[in-house]
């Protein structure tokens, strides 16, 4: 497990930090307690992924951080500053298509520069560098609705990453991808990322996708959770294709998979004893 270490968290300058952080939900039908007691930090140049079953609190984590919610208990701090709500420094992800579907791509990546203020042949230079790093070149005056689904995620990601945000926080960004897709984009983002080397927090259901691309991977305890387990992979970087094939990556692959299902027959035995 990760120690927080005993430094309070408003001094910890390089870390995002999760000092006993928990969200209860307050609905018609009662409290819902989704995260209990997350402790954990992301040091400078980690990437960090979030898995465990279904329903369990990782996207109200990761909103927590981004500043879409507010912790019922305990706080986040990113570089000792207490997060309040949504920060400049930190970019968001998610699985859904985000991009303006009136905007070409070019525009929909430089328009994050754009509410920032930055000038005009400024941004779009900054812009068309993304667009060379994920590959879109070809395609900086189409619109999304000219785009698969994976070139969309990509323009998504080119976008958050001209911010170049301290922190990047990505919700299930491939969950709408086809397998393939999927490995492909996955591939590119850790090519982009050996280059940026921002904090990332990833969640994801596919715990290959979750060890191939991160540090450690947080593994999330069922309802209300806590992080049950932080598993470190040691794999060397950078990671080539081959890199799924390594014993290594299989033992990791499998003590996740094995925590995993733990937290997921507690889930699904809980909703079929109240079915
Ligand atoms: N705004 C809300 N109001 C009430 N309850 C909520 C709200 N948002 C989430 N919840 C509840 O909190 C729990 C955790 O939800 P969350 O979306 O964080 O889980 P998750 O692990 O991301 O799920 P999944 O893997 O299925 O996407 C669930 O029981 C959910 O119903």
């Amino acid at each position: 497990m990760n120690q927080i270490a005993t430094l309070p968290s408003t001094q910890r300058q390089h870390e995002v930090v999760f000092d006993n952080i928990g969200m209860t939900f307050q609905t018609s039908t009662g409290a819902t307690q989704a995260v209990a007691n997350v402790t954990g930090s992301i040091p400078e140049h980690k990437f960090i992924s979030v898995i465990g079953p279904s329903g369990c609190g990782k996207s109200t984590l990761l909103d927590m951080v981004g500043g879409l919610l507010k912790p019922t208990q305990g706080s986040v701090t990113i570089d000792g500053e207490q997060v309040t709500g949504p920060r400049r420094d930190t970019a968001m992800v998610f699985q859904e298509d985000s991009t303006l579907h009136w905007r070409s791509v070019l525009d929909n990546i430089a328009f994050g520069l754009e509410v920032k203020g930055m000038p005009k042949s400024e941004r779009y230079d900054r812009a068309r560098a993304m667009i060379e790093l994920v590959g879109l070149r070809q395609f900086e005056d189409h619109r999304p609705g000219q785009l698969s689904g994976g070139m969309k995620q990509r323009v998504a990601i080119a976008r958050a990453l001209a911010l170049e945000p301290r922190v990047l926080l990505m919700d299930e960004p491939f969950g709408a991808l086809d397998q393939q897709t999927r490995q492909f984009v996955g591939r590119e983002l850790l090519n982009i990322w050996e280059e940026t080397r921002n904090r990332v927090l990833f969640i994801t259901h596919d715990i290959q996708e979750a060890v191939y691309l991160s540090d450690e991977v947080w593994v999330m305890s069922a309802r209300p959770s806590v992080v049950k387990e932080v598993v470190k992979v040691d794999l060397p970087r950078p990671r080539p294709e081959g890199t799924h094939a390594l014993p290594r990556f299989r033992e990791i692959q499998d003590h996740l998979w094995e925590l995993v299902k733990v937290e997921a027959e507690k889930t699904l035995g809980a909703g079929a004893q109240s079915a």
